[in-house]
C-alpha cells in the first residue's frame, strides 16, 4: 500500500527495511580500495613476525653498558653487521656489538639497540670497536614480533570500507584477495520532453539533461556505479519500456522528474505497470517533496523530483543511505555532524524540514554554518557548486544565529576566512 506524507526518519526507515547488501565475491587486495569487507580478517601470521631493530644502531647486551657516560664510554667489540631482509649470522655474547639497520632482525643474546647517535659508529663505520656513551634500557629501540598484530587476531570487520590504510594492513599480513560486497550498479534515467543531450543544439523550451550527470557523481561518490540511460520523453508507454529494459542491468534505478503532480508527471504510474509497487509519495521536506520511492522485480526504485536542487536533496538522503545499506555498511548512517548557526538563513518556519545549501567553516574548533543567503529555491544549480552541506531547519522552527542544527556533510569543513560568494558579493554587491 502506497503511504503518503512521510517524515525523513520514516522515508529513510522504509528505505532501510527494503534493501540488503548485495553478493560476495574475491578481489584482488590491489583493486579492493572502497569496496566494503563481507567478512571479518584474520592475520594468520604476527606483524611483524621478529623482533626487529627500530634504529639504526648496534645491537648489545643492556647490561654491557650499564655504567657507560661520555666520559666513560663502554667499549664493545664489532663482531658483524646485520641489514633490514638479512639473518643474524650467529648470536651476540658479552661485550659484542653488532651494527643492525633500522627493520633488521635482532640477533640471539641482544635485549636492546643502542642507536648511532649515543656512539662513535657513524664516524668510524669500519671500525672493530665501538664506543658506547650512555646507558640503554632493556628493550630499547626494539620492536616486538607481534607489537603491531597478534597471530589470529581479527585485523578488519565484516562491514569495515577498504581505505589505504586497511589496504596496508591487509597486505601487511599478506592476504592477497579480499571477500567483498558488490558495488551497487544504478541506473539513472531522466524523463521529460524539454531534455536533449549535450550531442544536440538547444532549441526554445529545451534545456540540457544535466541531472543525470548529477546524479552519476552522487552515485560514484556514495560507492556504486552509476549507469546512465539514454533520457526518455514523458509519454507512458516510453517510460514504461525504458524503465522494463533496464531493470536486469542494475541493482536498483534512480529516475528523475515526473513525480510532483502535473499533466506529465506519470513516474508513479510508470513503475505500476512496468510491474512494480509504489510504496510511498511524498516526504515533509524541501526541496525534494514529491520524491517516490517503490520496489520493482526486488530492487528498489527512486523517483527524485526533476528540479535539480530538489533531486541533489533526495539523492543525499534516500539514495545515499541505501547505497550504504546495499555495499555493506552494517548501521546505515549518512554524515551528519551538528554545526552552530552562523548568519540569518533569512527563511520562514514552514510545516516542512528545510534543507539550505550551506558553508561550513571550521572557527576556533567549532564548526560554524553560514547558509547561503541566495539560490535556495530548488531549480538553481549554481548555487550547489563549492558547499560543504546543506543544513536541516526543523518543521515549524524558527532559529537564529548560535542555534545548533544538523548539517549534512557533502565535503570536508573548511578552514576559517572568507567564504567565495562573500568575496565576490564584496566586489560586486549582494546578488540577492
Ligand atoms: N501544482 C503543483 N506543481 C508543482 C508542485 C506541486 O506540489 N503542485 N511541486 C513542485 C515541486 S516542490 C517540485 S520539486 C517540482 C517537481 O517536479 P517533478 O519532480 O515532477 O519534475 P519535472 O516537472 O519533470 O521537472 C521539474 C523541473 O526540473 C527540470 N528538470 C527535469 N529533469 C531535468 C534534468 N534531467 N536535468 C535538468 N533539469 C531537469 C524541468 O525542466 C523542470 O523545470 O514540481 C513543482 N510543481
Ligand atoms: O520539493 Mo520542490 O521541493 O520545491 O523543490
Amino acid at each position: 500500500m502506497m503511504r503518503v506524507g512521510l517524515t525523513m526518519e520514516e522515508a529513510i526507515g522504509e528505505i532501510l527495511a527494503s534493501v540488503k547488501p548485495l553478493s560476495v565475491f574475491q578481489i584482488p587486495l590491489k583493486d579492493s580500495f572502497q569496496y566494503r569487507l563481507a567478512e571479518d580478517v584474520k592475520a594468520n601470521a604476527p606483524m611483524p613476525s621478529f623482533d626487529r631493530s627500530m634504529m639504526d644502531g648496534y645491537a648489545i647486551r643492556s647490561v654491557d653498558v650499564a655504567n657507560a657516560s661520555p666520559e666513560q664510554p663502554a667499549l664493545l667489540r664489532v663482531v658483524g653487521r646485520i641489514a633490514a631482509g638479512e639473518v643474524p649470522e650467529r648470536e651476540l655474547r658479552t661485550g659484542e656489538a653488532m651494527r643492525i639497520m633500522t627493520g633488521a632482525p635482532i640477533p640471539e643474546g641482544a635485549d636492546a639497540v643502542a642507536r648511532f647517535e649515543v656512539t662513535d659508529g657513524q664516524q668510524n663505520p669500519e671500525a672493530e670497536t665501538v664506543a658506547v656513551y650512555l646507558p640503554v634500557r632493556t628493550g630499547e629501540s626494539i620492536s616486538l614480533a607481534g607489537e603491531d598484530i597478534r597471530a589470529n587476531e581479527t585485523i578488519l570487520r565484516k562491514g569495515t570500507l577498504i581505505g589505504a590504510a586497511e589496504m596496508a594492513l591487509l597486505a601487511s599480513v599478506g592476504v592477497a584477495a579480499v571477500p567483498v560486497f558488490r558495488k551497487p550498479v544504478i541506473g539513472i534515467l531522466s524523463s521529460g520532453r524539454e531534455l536533449v543531450g549535450l550531442e544536440q543544439p538547444l532549441s526554445y523550451g529545451k534545456i540540457y539533461n544535466s541531472n543525470s550527470y548529477m546524479i552519476s557523481g552522487l552515485v560514484s561518490a556514495w560507492g556504486g556505479v552509476p549507469h546512465v540511460l539514454p533520457q526518455v520523453d514523458d509519454k507512458m508507454d516510453e517510460v514504461v519500456e525504458a524503465i522494463r529494459a533496464a531493470m536486469p542491468a542494475v541493482d536498483a534505478l534512480v529516475t528523475t522528474g515526473g513525480v510532483a503532480g502535473g499533466d506529465f508527471d506519470l513516474m508513479r504510474g510508470a513503475y505500476q505497470l512496468a510491474g512494480g509497487q509504489v510504496r510511498f509519495w511524498k516526504v515533509n521536506i524541501r526541496p525534494g517533496t514529491p520524491f517516490t520511492y517503490g520496489t520493482l522485480q526486488g530492487k528498489p526504485v527512486f523517483g527524485l523530483s526533476g528540479n535539480p536542487a530538489a533531486g541533489f536533496v533526495n539523492a543525499l538522503l534516500f539514495l545515499q543511505s541505501a547505497l550504504l545499506a546495499m555495499s555493506g555498511q552494517p548501521n546505515p548512517q549518512i554524515p551528519v555532524v551538528e554545526v552552530e548557526l552562523a548568519a540569518d538563513p533569512q527563511v520562514k518556519p514552514i510545516g516542512m524540514d528545510r534543507f539550505l545549501r550551506t558553508h561550513i567553516r571550521v572557527e576556533a574548533g567549532a564548526l560554524k554554518a553560514i547558509p547561503l543567503p541566495f539560490g535556495q529555491s530548488a531549480g538553481i544549480m549554481s548555487s550547489l557548486t563549492g558547499i560543504q552541506g546543506f543544513i536541516r531547519i526543523p518543521a515549524k522552527t524558527e532559529v537564529k544565529p548560535g542555534d545548533l542544527l544538523q548539517a549534512y556533510l557533502l565535503a570536508m569543513p573548511a578552514a576559517g576566512g572568507v567564504i567565495p560568494w562573500q568575496a565576490a558579493s564584496l566586489m560586486e554587491g549582494s546578488r540577492k
